[in-house]
């Protein structure tokens, strides 16, 4: 009873962005701001689990997108069949400040532990917060659901990476399902320092058997392995097919990759920009069983791909810098297909490249 009159009272008295509210008849009454604002139609935010809020993206196909506002993080993209298609562990555990095991950890301002931060930075464990004002969509993508949300270093955050930035994350839905992260993170300096940061998308995938999978797009390419060392190895044969735990960087990745799941039927692509590196990683039995909130053989079940600007030649690794004022925007878009036939997904692919520019997503 207590629990209901609560809900009631914060319901009417919040903006619809906020969390615990959601979409009735009540708010689809005319001049209420849900209206006003084309692009959130297709928003929900709700508590998630631990009560943590979440946005739920919504197409009227029916796929959607969840993203917690812990971590700025992704941890639901489901088809129009309502398949999910990344992989959460049943072990996660949703409780700051561990980070959530799986979906699309963000890691900045540091990948790795390659730095003084902690492991892949701090951006996966902090609350981010919902922008109700973004930068406009043209008016030619009209039906995308999406979200803007707002990352900002706390002054403990400063303490630690004395840098003042901002972390626009955009997640966007389109009619077809496909999902797009757009990143744009800006030098907000105000004594006009550049900095330097390291970025990834940390992509957990669902599949339904590991040695299932083939990813295509990496072949022939050189990778840093850092199960032997870091040392320098040139990739052979066709695809990438998965037998035991892999850890490799592949530097100079194409734009596109694509992974095959053969049990499924399906093909995700994945189209990414600014981000050269991809690193593929399963932990396999015995490291999976040293993860404690990761289950025993939950890695037969992942294919973990990251998109990532870091570019670690033999550990003489660049980060990005950042001017003061300067952005840079890092995007990744994931399309599902069913079937197998790579030539038919890359069409779809094109589609959606045209159906989503860097200037249409930001609206420029
Ligand atoms: O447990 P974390 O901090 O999420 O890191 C997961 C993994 O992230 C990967 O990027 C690394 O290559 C692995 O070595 C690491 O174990």
């Amino acid at each position: 009873m207590q629990g209901i009159e609560t809900k009631k009272k914060e319901t009417s008295s919040r903006h619809p962005l906020s969390p615990g509210y959601e979409t009735t008849s009540t708010s689809k009454q005319k001049g209420h701001p849900l209206n006003l604002i084309h692009q959130f139609q297709n928003v929900e935010v709700v508590k998630g689990i631990n009560g943590l809020d979440k946005v739920v993206l919504r197409q009227i196909r029916g796929s959607s997108a969840e993203i917690y506002l812990y971590g700025g993080h992704v941890t639901s993209w489901k088809n129009d069949r309502g398949e999910q298609l990344l992989f959460v562990s049943n072990k996660a555990t949703f409780k700051p400040p561990k980070a959530i095991r799986g979906g699309i950890p963000i890691c900045f301002p540091q990948f790795s532990d390659f730095g003084s931060l902690e492991k892949h930075g701090f951006a996966r464990n902090r609350m981010w917060s919902i922008d109700t004002n973004p930068p406009p969509f043209s008016t030619n993508s009209p039906n995308k659901a999406s979200i803007d949300l707002i990352l900002k270093p706390s002054k403990e955050d400063l303490k630690i990476f004395p840098h003042s930035f901002e972390f626009r994350l955009r997640v966007t839905l389109a009619p077809g399902g496909e999902l797009t992260l757009t990143s744009r993170i800006r030098n907000a300096n105000s004594d006009r320092k550049p900095f330097k940061f390291t970025f990834a998308y940390h992509t957990y995938f669902s599949v339904s058997d590991i040695s299932e999978v083939r990813v295509e797009g990496l072949e022939t390419l050189d990778y840093l392995d850092n199960m032997h060392k870091k040392n320098r190895f040139t990739e052979q044969g066709d695809a990438l097919t998965f037998e035991s735990e892999v850890d490799k960087v592949y530097l100079s990745s194409p734009t596109e990759i694509a992974f095959l799941d053969h049990e499924k039927k399906r093909t995700i692509l994945i189209r990414k920009n600014g981000l050269p590196d991809a690193v593929v990683w399963n932990p396999w039995d015995k490291k999976s069983k040293a993860m404690a909130d990761f289950g025993d053989y939950e890695y037969k079940l992942t294919l973990i791909l990251l998109s990532r600007w870091y570019l670690n030649y033999h550990h003489n690794y660049l980060w990005l810098v950042l001017m003061p004022g300067g952005v840079t925007d890092m995007w990744l878009g994931c399309n599902a297909a069913f079937g197998l036939n790579l030539f038919l997904c890359q069409l779809s692919l094109y589609i959606f490249i045209f159906g989503a520019t860097e200037d249409e997503l930001w609206g420029v």
